[in-house]
């Protein structure tokens, strides 16, 4: 079918343009033609093929032709590595909380790798000022049409040819834009002091092209140092070493190469509280007592990770706790984790977000996805260390296997909603590694890549010949691709060769573990000894009409996530039902945000009227979109209800972070 249309589109073009425009226009054609699908066809094959559809094809075309401007190594960027590569960058940052707006002058350093009298970076809502090499030098440049979520191509005309191994710095001043996607500037009200604004950054995955311009793909890696300027109360961090403060001047250092994905900045009035020889965590004074009990354990984490992968080559390791509109549980900012304030439960049964942040130190950070259709390189490796980093921390070897295979199926729980209840089981977006050309990475966020990826892994665990072996393993893929960044395939060849003798290796569907959409082929056979409770409660909650404490009081936080979880994935409970198990199993007044998360999930299920204003202030009190989109998408369900979801959201967006405003207006069906 596709065929069949993109030939009479093509078709179609040629018998209304003139042959002159034809000619011109026809490679974009060709694109438009491949990308559009019958039903926009038929707008333009319609008999009255009117003006404003001319406009509207040449408005496409122009965008098209600008989307074509993206890398064939990486369909989220326009910057070509390939022709010069920036290995440093020298930041001087000023932070204009008035305006909103960051100052700056960066230098980037490059090396040339092919002969080339032109740069081309990425840029996004920047204001530039001037473009010079290090002698003075002023520099042509001209920025492209704006490709909506993906920025614009910067192109620097060097005015001389310069040749393969030769240097370059190049200095850039501008100006980022109050709307710059990476950077979120908070009102006063919106911290927990409510006297000073705030300032945080979010740059996976390709946000960080409105902070500087970059090679904003994760193939590239270069070290940076900082000199940021902030008003006199506040602390400025970066995902670097902090070096001194003098005259409201912080200066960073971050020696090992990072992808631009992992430049952070958040400027606030902080505090500080030591958690350990390497570690200190940050938050407004308000959170800084819980957020030091909640995180205490951070070093014993570092150490067993060091014990599975080898030294931790970041030097420090801090937390920031960041306010509640942070979009994500944490974010793996290198030499400072961000996390979001929901990990606060009173009772460290978050920690698992901790751990998970801490692997990423060698799975992403150190060693890192190509581009973001290899996220599961990230993401996948993240989880699966995680949880045998999770399972070393218990001293019974029975007991550690048992949890592990508990938290890998609950994993697969969540896995399984994304996949059967949310995506479908034929999106390509389930697919491990998925197509993202034309495709914005956080349209294509989900589970798939953190559950698919670390099952795959365990499948390959066990077909190797177990932990002792794949660990091993593990070791020297670390090793050896330290400092770099790589694709799937390459990831496939290291493996082949490493256990080149394995004959069980050959049985692996590769095609189908990476291509296919849907759940993964094989489901590794897990110990299923801690979800029979959860499994056999399950059953008898819907026979018995009666609950009682003693149901659940055995139970670890995470066995009642899992029930929750599994009674998600059931049909509705009748309200009456559902309320006097709230009641019975305590879970009304839980301070796990997991916990009232999936409880808030059901009520809703259960079209609980009562439970609404609950609902709209879990949603506007804090950010995280692990939980927001779900409720949020939940509530559009709603009929009755839906009108109220879709005002909630309009009347609290102007607080929201870029991301979860983006992602919240597609699930409301508010926007494309
Ligand atoms: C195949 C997937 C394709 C693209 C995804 C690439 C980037 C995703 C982008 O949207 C950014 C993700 C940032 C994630 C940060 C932290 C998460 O690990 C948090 C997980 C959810 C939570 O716990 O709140
Ligand atoms: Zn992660």
């Amino acid at each position: 079918m596709a065929v069949i249309c993109s030939k009479a589109i093509k078709r179609h073009f040629r018998s209304l343009l003139s042959p002159k425009i034809y000619a011109r226009e026809r490679s974009c054609i060709a694109i438009i033609a491949n990308r559009l699908n019958l039903s926009s066809f038929s707008k333009y094959s319609s008999n009255n093929f009117s003006n404003s559809a001319i406009n509207k094809y040449f408005a496409i075309n122009s965008q098209v032709k600008a989307m074509g401007a993206l890398s064939p190594l990486d369909p989220s960027s326009f910057s070509r590595p390939e022709v010069a590569i920036i290995r440093h960058i020298s930041l001087i940052l000023d932070v204009d909380f008035e305006k909103k707006v960051l100052k700056g002058t960066a230098d980037l350093n490059f090396d040339v790798l092919q002969a080339t009298d032109e740069i081309i970076l990425d840029v996004n809502d920047l204001i530039i000022q001037s473009i010079e090499l290090r002698d003075g030098t002023k520099l042509q440049y001209n920025t492209d049409q704006h490709v909506p979520n993906f920025g614009s191509k910067l192109s620097i005309t060097l005015g001389n040819q310069y040749s393969a191994g030769q240097k370059l710095v190049i200095r850039i001043k501008y100006r980022t834009s109050p709307s710059a996607s990476a950077l979120q500037w908070l009102e006063p009200n919106q911290t927990s002091g409510k006297k000073y604004p705030y300032l945080f950054s979010q740059c996976q995955p390709i946000h960080a092209r409105s902070i500087l311009p970059c090679q904003d793909t994760p193939a590239v890696k270069f070290t940076y140092d900082a000199e940021v300027t902030a008003p006199e109360e506040f602390t400025v961090l970066m995902s670097a070493v902090r070096g001194e403060n003098r005259n409201k001047t912080t200066m960073f250092q971050q020696s090992v190469p990072i992808p631009s994905y992992l430049l952070a900045i958040a400027v606030g009035v902080l505090e500080h509280r030591r958690l350990g020889p390497r570690s200190l965590v940050w938050s407004e004074k308000e959170e800084i007592e819980r957020s030091a009990w909640e995180f205490a354990e951070t070093e014993k984490y570092l150490e067993a990770a060091e014990n599975l992968c080898g030294p931790y080559q970041w030097g420090q390791y801090d937390l920031l706790v960041l306010p509640p509109s942070f979009p994500y549980g944490g974010m793996e900012n290198p030499c400072l984790t961000f996390v979001t304030p929901t990990l606060l439960a009173g009772d460290r049964s978050q920690a698992d977000v901790i751990v998970h942040e801490i692997m990423h130190s060698w799975t992403g950070n150190l060693v890192t996805n190509r581009n973001f259709e290899h996220f599961w390189l990230n993401e996948g490796f993240t989880v699966f260390l995680e949880r045998k980093v999770g399972a070393s921390l218990i001293a019974d070897a029975a007991e550690a296997k048992r949890s592990r295979d508990f938290h890998s199926l609950l994993g697969l729980q969540e896995l399984s909603e994304t996949i059967n209840g949310h995506l479908g089981s034929s999106n390509p977006l389930t697919k491990l590694v998925p197509d993202l050309k034309g495709v914005h990475p956080d349209d294509a966020f989900s589970r798939v890549p953190y559950e698919k990826g670390s099952l795959f892994l365990r499948y390959l665990e066990d077909l190797v010949g177990g932990p002792e072996v794949f660990d091993e393993f593990m070791r020297s893929y670390l090793g050896n691709y330290q400092k770099r960044s790589l694709d799937t395939d390459e990831f496939k060849e290291y493996l082949l060769n490493y256990f080149s003798g394995n004959q069980n290796l050959t049985s692996v569907d590769w095609n189908a573990w990476f291509y296919s959409s849907g759940m993964p082929p094989i489901i590794p056979n897990y110990d299923t000894s801690m979800t029979k409770a959860v499994t056999e409660l399950v059953a008898k909650i819907f026979e018995a009409g009666t609950f009682s404490y003693d149901d659940v009081k055995c139970f670890t936080p995470h066995q009642m996530i899992n029930l929750l979880q599994e009674l998600i994935d059931k049909d509705a409970l009748p309200i009456e039902k559902l309320r006097s198990l709230g009641d019975a199993y305590k879970v009304n007044n839980s301070k796990n945000s997991e916990i009232i998360y999936r409880w808030l999930r059901l009520c809703i299920r259960s079209r609980d009227r009562t439970k609404l204003k609950e609902v709209f202030s879990f949603v506007n009190q804090q950010g995280r979109m692990k939980y927001v989109r779900p409720i949020y998408r939940d509530l559009y369900t709603w009929e009755d209800v839906r009108q109220q979801a879709i005002d909630n959201f309009l009347q609290n967006e102007p607080y929201m972070m870029h991301v979860s405003a983006y992602t919240l207006r597609k699930d409301l069906h508010l926007s494309e």
